[in-house]
C-alpha cells in the first residue's frame, strides 16, 4: 500500500443558507427553479411519506401556505387553539419569502425526505429487502449495494462476539452476491463504540486464558475478513467511532464521515494495543507522528482532522450525510462492477500477505494484554460505571 493519502477535502460547501425565522432550509444554488409541475409532484409525493414527525409537517404546512397564498394573512388563532397557533406561527414565521423560494423548498424538504425515508439509517421493520436472519445487524440489498448496518443504537452499536461473528456472515455473503459494493455504517447517533466491553465478563470455565485465547482467534478471523473482502468497501460513519471501529478503517476502500464523527482509539486508557492492522496502516496514512498520537496516545480526532489525514475520503455536513452519500454510492455502483473488483485486487492484493501477518501479531500480543493488570482494571471501572472515555 503507497502511503494513502485519499481525495482530502472537505466538501466544498458551494450552498447558500435561506434563513428566515424559525426555519433555516438548505437550498442549492442551481436549485432555484422548481416549477409549478415539480411542487405538484412533490405535493403527491409527501402523501406516500411515513409520518415526518409534527416539527416537519410544519414546515411542509407553512411553505406550502407561503408558495401558494403568499405571507400570512389570516388573523393570529388564540392561545388554547394550540393546534392553528402553531400552524400559523410557522407561516408567519417565513415573513416575506418569495412564492417561488417557498414552492423551491418544499420541493427541497420533500425530495430530502424521500431519500432519507429510502436509505437513512433508521430501521425499516418490515422493509422487503432487508435480509433475515441477523440479530444484531440489518443487511439490506439495493441499487447493487449491499449495506451492513450495526443495530444496537442503545449502546451505541458497541460489537459483542454475535456481532462480530454475524458482521464476519454477512460480509462473506456479500462477497458473493450480485452487489456492486458493499457499506458498513450504525444505525443511531453513533456508527460504533467499539469492542463491547462486556464481552470480557464472558469467562468459560476453563479460564480467562481460555477468553483470551479466543478472543484473539475472533478477532484475528474478524479482521482477516476485511483484508480479504474482494469488492469496493465502505464506510458511512454517520457518527462517533471508537477502537476497532477505527482501526479496521483502514482496510476500507472509501470512507464517507459525518460532521458530527470523531475517531478515538484510546487503546492505552484500556490497557491494550492497536489492532486492525491499524499499527500498520495508520503510520502509512498518516505517517508515523499522527499515528502515534492516535495509536499510543488516544488523540480523539474529529471528522475533518480526519480527512485531512487522510483517514477519511469526504466529510459531509451531518444534515445532508444520508442522501449525499446515498446518492454517491448509487451512481458508483452502476460502475462496471468486475472492473472496480479488479481495481481494488490491484490495489491491495501486493499487500494482503503482509496484512494477515500484521493481524496475526497484533492479536497475538492483545491475548497478552488482556491478561494484564492494566487492561482489567480498565474494564472493570467502565463496567463499574468509574469511567467512560
Ligand atoms: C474480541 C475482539 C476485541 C477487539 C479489540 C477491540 C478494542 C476496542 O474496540 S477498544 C474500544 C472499546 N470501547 C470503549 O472503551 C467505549 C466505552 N464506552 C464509552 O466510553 C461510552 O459509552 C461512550 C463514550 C462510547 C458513550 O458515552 P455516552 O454518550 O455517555 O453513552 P453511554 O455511556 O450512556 O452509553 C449508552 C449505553 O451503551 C453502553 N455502551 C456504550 N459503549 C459500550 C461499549 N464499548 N461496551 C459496552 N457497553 C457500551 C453503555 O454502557 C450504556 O449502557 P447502559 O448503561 O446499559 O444504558
Amino acid at each position: 500500500m503507497a502511503h494513502r493519502k485519499r481525495t482530502l477535502c472537505v466538501k466544498n460547501q458551494k450552498r447558500r443558507f435561506l434563513q428566515v425565522p424559525a426555519l433555516q432550509l438548505h437550498v442549492s444554488k442551481t436549485a432555484m427553479r422548481a416549477s409549478q409541475k415539480d411542487f405538484e409532484s412533490a405535493l403527491s409525493q409527501v402523501k406516500l411519506l411515513k409520518d415526518p414527525g409534527n416539527e416537519v409537517k410544519l414546515k411542509l404546512y407553512a411553505l406550502y401556505k407561503q408558495a401558494t397564498e403568499g405571507p400570512c394573512n389570516t388573523p393570529k388563532p388564540g392561545v388554547f387553539d394550540l393546534i392553528n397557533k402553531a400552524k400559523w406561527d410557522a407561516w408567519n414565521a417565513l415573513g416575506s419569502l418569495p412564492k417561488e423560494t417557498a414552492r423551491q423548498n418544499y420541493v427541497d424538504l420533500v425530495s430530502g425526505l424521500s431519500s432519507s425515508s429510502d436509505s437513512s439509517s433508521q430501521v425499516k421493520p418490515e422493509a422487503d429487502r432487508k435480509q433475515r436472519g441477523y440479530e444484531t445487524l440489518v443487511v439490506t440489498s439495493e441499487d447493487s449495494i449491499t449495506k451492513i448496518m450495526m443495530n444496537r443504537p442503545a449502546k451505541k452499536n458497541a460489537i459483542t462476539t454475535q456481532m462480530y461473528n454475524e458482521i464476519m456472515l454477512a460480509l462473506k455473503a456479500a462477497s458473493k452476491d450480485d452487489s456492486a459494493i458493499t457499506v458498513l455504517t450504525g444505525n443511531g447517533d453513533y456508527y460504533s463504540s467499539g469492542n463491547d466491553l462486556s464481552n470480557f465478563t464472558d469467562i468459560p470455565p476453563e479460564g480467562i486464558e481460555e477468553k483470551a485465547k479466543s478472543s484473539a482467534i475472533l478477532l484475528r478471523d474478524f479482521v482477516d475478513c476485511f483484508i480479504d473482502f474482494p469488492k469496493p468497501l465502505i464506510a458511512a460513519v454517520n457518527g462517533p467511532a471508537v477502537g476497532i471501529s477505527v482501526t479496521i478503517l483502514g482496510l476500507f476502500d472509501t470512507v464517507y464521515a459525518s460532521s458530527r464523527a470523531t475517531f478515538h482509539t484510546p487503546f492505552s486508557h484500556l490497557g491494550q494495543s492497536p489492532e486492525g492492522c491499524s499499527s500498520y496502516t495508520f503510520p502509512k496514512i498518516m505517517g508515523p507522528a499522527k499515528a502515534a498520537e492516535m495509536l499510543i496516545f488516544g488523540k480523539k480526532l474529529t471528522a475533518a482532522e480526519a480527512c485531512a489525514q487522510g483517514l477519511v475520503s469526504e466529510v459531509f455536513p451531518d444534515s445532508t450525510f444520508q442522501k449525499e452519500v446515498w446518492t454517491r454510492l448509487k451512481a458508483y455502483s452502476k460502475l462496471p462492477p468486475n472492473a472496480m473488483r479488479i481495481s481494488k485486487q490491484v490495489i491491495r492484493n501486493r499487500e494482503k500477505e503482509k496484512l494477515h501477518a500484521i493481524n496475526a501479531e497484533e492479536s497475538r500480543v492483545l491475548q497478552e494484554r488482556w491478561l494484564s493488570d492494566e487492561c482489567t482494571n480498565a474494564v472493570m471501572n467502565f463496567l463499574t460505571r468509574k469511567a467512560k472515555l
